[in-house]
């Protein structure tokens, strides 16, 4: 046999003992996952009981034979008042309405005219209200994890123009507690991208011929990912963006999509349509070009919510994240908004911190028990801990470097900003 034969035999036999790695790898993360979502159910399951013993030596109940509260979470808290009927069906009256029996009711085909508007503001009764969600969803720290288990992070994004951006959103999904973060860019951004942080596993293949493949390859051990932050508007970086997504949704992968992503779907909003685990996370610009690529008219931008509302529900009920003085999160049923206080400081990558923590909170969601999230939504759930978080972690950076703010600083405060608002 010539050496040319020998040589392409070998190359078949080792893609052949390559791609069965790759099978028996992703039987094996099937696997986990699973365990992974059966303890987590069974330390919620605990730490609930545990709540109950707590709550009953803390308050002693004056009927000791009434039934038990079936979780942390006062019943209280599911009851919120229905704000601005005129917005949602003008004949239900001013009531208080229970959380989760009307997310069940509410179904994927609803009109506009029936879709009720619930207004959690972050004052005391938001937090009240959807803080203790986020934290119910949030993995507790045991000796009994192994390395990926809180979360494996994917960015797509990072070019010649912009490293900073995937820097920023996977160092922050790192620091809100995800074990791994990936990011797949370009192959001149890797090596700047390394150089900010050994944390990283960096993946030089994003405009390489065969990026799709190579990118797909790690999508089995991926929990979520991020596309967008830095990803750049070549038309090629788009294309393998956009299949990427595509291929991330047949394995039902959490889909945030940020900054150039967003440009993608003004251009293409099939790629994401109606994906339920898809979260877009548009600054006022990009929501702009969102809203008037969908409706074909310009934004009346005198309500942003009911604007939100439209775009998501035109969207097949996805989430988004309106970003601005106030964040509104909404998805075309419900709406939330998070006016945490932050700062004046308005410095660039910001939007990268919200979108890689978001990574790590949509995985946290997604594998929680549907009890976790009181029947909400786990995307809003998510949005709601990451807006949060990123408004407090800028609030205490400003606090400390006033005007000369950078996302590096908040991203210094997200241990602190994370213990303050979920772990206190
Ligand atoms: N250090 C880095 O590498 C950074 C890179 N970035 C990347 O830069 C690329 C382009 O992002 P851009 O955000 O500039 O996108 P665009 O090129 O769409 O620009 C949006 C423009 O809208 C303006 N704008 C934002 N909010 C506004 C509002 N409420 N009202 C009026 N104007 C408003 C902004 O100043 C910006 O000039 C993305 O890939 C992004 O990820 C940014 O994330 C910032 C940090
Ligand atoms: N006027 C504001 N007041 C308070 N917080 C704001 C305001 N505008 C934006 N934010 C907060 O800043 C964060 C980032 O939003 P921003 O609009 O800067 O995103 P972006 O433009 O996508 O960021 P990036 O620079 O990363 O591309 C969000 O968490 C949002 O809550």
């Amino acid at each position: 046999m010539s050496l040319e034969k020998l040589m392409e035999k070998f190359l078949e036999q080792s893609m052949e003992a390559e791609d069965n790695f790759y099978r028996l790898e992703e039987q094996r993360l099937q696997v986990e996952d699973k365990r992974r979502e059966e303890e987590h159910s069974r330390e919620l399951q605990m730490l609930q009981m545990l709540g109950q013993i707590f709550a009953s030596i803390r308050t002693p109940s004056p009927a000791p034979t009434a039934t038990p509260q079936p979780s942390f979470i006062p019943q209280t808290n599911l009851t919120v008042p229905l704000a601005r009927p005129s917005l949602g069906n003008r004949n239900h009256p001013p009531a208080l309405i229970d959380f989760a029996s009307h997310s069940q009711a509410a179904g994927p085909g609803l009109l506009m005219e029936e879709v009720i508007e619930r207004s959690f503001s972050l004052g005391t009764s938001g937090m009240d209200n959807v803080i203790p969600l986020v934290r119910n969803t949030i993995p507790p720290l045991t000796s009994k994890k192994h390395k990926g288990q809180d979360g494996r992070i994917g960015i797509i994004g990072g070019c010649q123009e912009y490293t900073g951006a995937p820097f920023f959103a996977a160092i922050s999904a790192l620091k809100v507690g995800a074990d791994l973060s990936h990011v797949f860019c370009t192959k001149d951004a890797a090596p700047v991208i390394k150089s900010y942080s050994p944390e990283l596993i960096v993946h030089p293949v994003l405009d390489s011929p065969n990026a799709v493949e190579e990118i797909e390859k790690w999508l089995p051990r991926l929990h979520s990912v991020v596309v967008g932050p830095g990803l750049g508007r070549e038309d090629m970086l788009l294309k393998n963006a956009k299949e990427i997504v595509e291929r991330s949704k047949l394995r039902g992968i959490p889909v945030i999509i940020d900054a150039d992503g967003l440009w993608l779907v003004a251009k293409e909003p099939s790629v994401i349509q109606g994906y339920q685990r898809g979260i877009l996370t548009p600054n006022f610009m990009e929501f702009t070009r969102l809203y008037e690529a969908m409706h074909h008219e310009p934004l009346d931008s005198s309500d942003h919510k009911r604007s939100a509302q439209q775009l998501s529900i035109a969207l097949g009920h996805l989430t988004l994240v309106l970003k601005g003085e106030e964040d509104i999160i909404t998805d075309g049923k419900n709406i939330l908004t998070c006016s945490q206080e932050g700062s004046g400081r308005r410095c660039g990558g910001q939007g990268d911190l919200l979108s890689g923590s978001l990574g790590a909170f949509a995985h946290w969601a997604f594998s929680s028990p549907s009890d976790a999230t009181k029947g909400m939504n786990p995307s809003l759930v998510a949005a709601f801990g990451a807006t949060s978080l990123t408004r407090q972690c800028n609030r205490q950076a400003f606090h400390k470097h006033g005007r000369s703010t950078t996302t590096s600083d908040m991203i210094q405060e997200i241990n602190s900003a994370f213990k303050k608002l979920f772990e206190s």
